[in-house]
């Protein structure tokens, strides 16, 4: 285990399956993982060339446009893949844009212009073909792949069966190693994906519904379930460093304390979290947020305003009180004393973020970061406030803005 990892032990709970919990008293800001993807492919269509043009097809950095005339290079065989760098064109040769898989994508995506496949199934198809290349390159990570929660149970017959025959039937030669390629394994690979992959998002815009970039595998990360008000949250750096997947603590929470991620936006209604939590990951959420939400009676056709509306008011009712007491107690983990019809207002209040439409979650800068003595940084894009140390910055993990917490 790494240093960031001496925090996490990785067990076994009942109905949960695998899981993540705090091995030490955690602090909130605190770095519990850094990890590296094993797979990652674009999240846009096959035969878009448009779209994958403004992208690195290795490291997925933006390709600003000056920088595509400048130095970017195309893959010499399709011509289709563009990369920022000569570096980034040879690594992947021997990874991701491996002489097999730009010759399989290239018979895909002629064949597949004259199907018209859905989006999901192109993706689908991206992921096949990434895997098998991982089967091909890199045995030990495809055993990983193998190893994660997902079977044909999660995907159903129907896809793989399409899929496989479309690769069998496209592909010159067979996706490696030989003997492996089978509708079986298809199948399986497929739910892996399905529970597993993480998206790399574009950067978020206050106009536009934010786009997945890729998704990535993160073979570390894929321990962490599902909480409705989870402990923890994920950054990446794409643009600006790699695609590594880091994960931080909201808050503190004690030694024995699962630590759960949200596997989406934190601000979705009961209904809609337990329809996409079942259809997409195949389990009924039972955390506490969702204990006291299936109580209320307002879980009908209109329940989405209803909520937004009680949440809202109970919002405002709880920040005119002195909030900063409930929260502490909640953090540390005294359940029960924060308001009994709607205990976790406070972390809407305290770690969603405000800005329009972004519902990212805000967590803590690591605690080395606010060790420096002073540090300047730019809040809601306008204002440039001094930050000493003994302010917490709590940075959003979709838009990055930088805020105060105004509770420390
Ligand atoms: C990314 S995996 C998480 C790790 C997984 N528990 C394992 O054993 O590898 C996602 C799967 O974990 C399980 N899971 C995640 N959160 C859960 C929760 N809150 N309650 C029950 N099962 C959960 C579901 O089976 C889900 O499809």
């Amino acid at each position: 285990m790494s240093k960031e990892e001496e925090g996490l032990s990785l067990v076994e709970i009942h109905g949960r399956g695998r899981a993540l919990v705090a091995s030490q008293p955690l602090r909130g800001g605190q770095i519990v993982l850094r990890d590296s993807p094993i797979l990652l492919y674009p999240a846009f269509p096959l035969v878009s060339v448009d779209e994958s043009s403004h992208y690195c097809s290795h490291c997925f950095k933006k390709l600003e446009p000056e920088r595509v005339v400048q130095v970017s290079v195309s893959c010499p065989d399709c011509s289709l893949e563009r990369f920022c760098s000569p570096n980034c064109a040879s690594s992947a040769v021997s990874s991701s844009h491996s002489p097999w898989l730009c010759q399989s994508l290239l018979l895909i995506r002629r064949h597949s212009s004259s199907l018209s496949l859905s989006l999901d199934l192109q993706l689908q198809a991206r992921f096949l073909l990434a895997a098998y290349n991982l089967a091909l390159l890199n045995p030990s990570h495809f055993q990983t792949l193998l190893s994660l929660q997902g079977d044909s149970t999660a995907i159903g017959d129907e896809t793989p069966r399409f899929l496989h025959s479309l690769i069998s039937s496209v592909c010159a030669t067979p996706p490696p190693p030989v003997g492996w390629f089978s509708l079986e394994l298809s199948a399986a690979l497929l739910g892996k994906d399905k529970l597993n992959a993480f998206g790399l998002m574009e950067p978020f815009s206050e106009n536009a519904p934010r786009s997945v970039r890729a998704y990535g595998i993160y073979p570390k990360a894929s321990s962490f379930n599902h909480d409705c008000l989870p402990n923890a949250c994920r950054f990446d750096y794409v643009d600006s460093d790699n695609t590594d997947m880091v994960v931080r603590m909201i808050h503190d929470v004690p030694q024995g304390r699962e630590i759960c991620l949200s596997y989406f936006p934190v601000n979705q209604n009961y209904a809609s979290r337990q329809r996409r939590l079942m259809e997409d990951y195949g389990f009924a959420c039972d955390c506490d947020r969702c204990k006291v939400e299936a109580q209320w009676s307002d879980n009908d056709d209109n329940e989405e305003e209803q909520q937004e509306e009680q949440q809202e008011e109970e919002e405002e009712e709880l920040m005119e009180e002195d909030v900063d007491q409930t929260m502490e107690a909640e953090a540390e983990g005294e359940a029960g004393s924060a308001e009994p019809e709607f205990p976790h207002a406070y972390f809407f209040v305290r770690y969603m973020c405000n800005r329009n439409n972004c519902w990212g979650t805000l967590a803590p800068l690591p605690p080395s970061s606010t060790t420096t003595p002073l540090i300047v940084v730019n809040v809601n894009d306008n204002d440039n406030v001094n930050v000493n140390v003994n302010v917490n910055v709590m940075e959003c993990n979709v838009c990055g803005n930088l805020k105060n917490d105004d509770h420390t």
